[in-house]
């Protein structure tokens, strides 16, 4: 319903805020309710952020970490989601975590949406921190324009936990967490860099269908506010 930005100068500014906000955030869950759930994105854009967030000091033994969304590839195929975070989040203070991946090694990608849904029940009611991420064509999660499962993806009675996805624009089968799962999120933040991705937002948040640009659920319905990191 509200959205707010927050801009800055260059990447590696809006890296080090973010990581600040998220760890303030997760200890401040892990006081309160003595664990703490993330949702992370992939892609191009949260690699610094992550190395960011690594290096900061809380009780990363009550935290777990998820994906917002993966593609169905195992955790050593360069274009893993699991892959990018582990690279770049698991390490240094942030190695103590526990972390839950999507994919899962099933014959297809709908038993693998089904374990994933019952290995990640227990985390998200809601998440304390959500990252998003949006694509060029306002995808977001795997959300994907055209998608075979968007309407249930962004139907907000759809339970929460795992579905599929598949798209043109999505390259391999997807694993999403639905709408629903991510949308209340105590931190619920929309992570985009460069002036490309400033018309795309410009553009979603102009009239238009939620099944065009997905990224417009998020925009219009999430119960909680989208905060927007962004920086040129
Ligand atoms: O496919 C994906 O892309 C989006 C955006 O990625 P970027 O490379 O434009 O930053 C990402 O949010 C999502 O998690 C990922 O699976």
């Amino acid at each position: 319903m509200t959205a707010n930005m927050h801009a800055f100068a260059n990447g590696a500014e809006l890296a080090g805020k973010l990581a600040d906000k998220v760890a303030e955030t997760l200890s401040a869950a892990v006081a309160a309710r003595g664990s703490a759930s993330i949702a992370v994105s992939g892609g191009s854009t949260p690699k610094a952020f992550f190395q960011a967030l690594s290096s900061r000091s809380i009780d990363w033994g009550k935290v777990t970490i998820t994906l917002v969304d993966e593609r169905f590839v195992p955790a050593d195929n360069p274009r893993s989601n699991h892959l990018l975070v582990q690279e770049n989040l698991l390490k240094d203070k942030a190695a103590a975590a526990n972390f839950l991946p999507l994919y899962q090694a099933a014959a297809t990608v709908e038993e693998a949406a089904v374990i994933a849904t019952e290995e990640t029940k227990a985390v998200g009611h809601p998440f304390d921190v959500a990252i998003l991420g949006m694509g060029n064509d306002g995808h977001t999660a795997s959300f994907f324009p055209g998608g075979s499962n968007l309407k249930t993806a962004l139907d907000a009675n759809t339970p929460r936990g795992i579905i599929t996805m598949e798209a043109e624009g999505a390259g391999e089968p997807r694993l999403t967490f639905t709408f629903s799962s991510l949308q209340d999120a105590r931190l619920l933040v929309l992570h985009i860099e460069g002036e490309g991705k400033k018309e795309v937002l410009a553009k979603a948040e102009a009239a238009g269908e939620e099944t065009e640009m997905p990224i417009r659920a998020m925009l219009r319905r999430a119960a909680s506010p989208v905060e927007i990191y962004w920086a040129p």
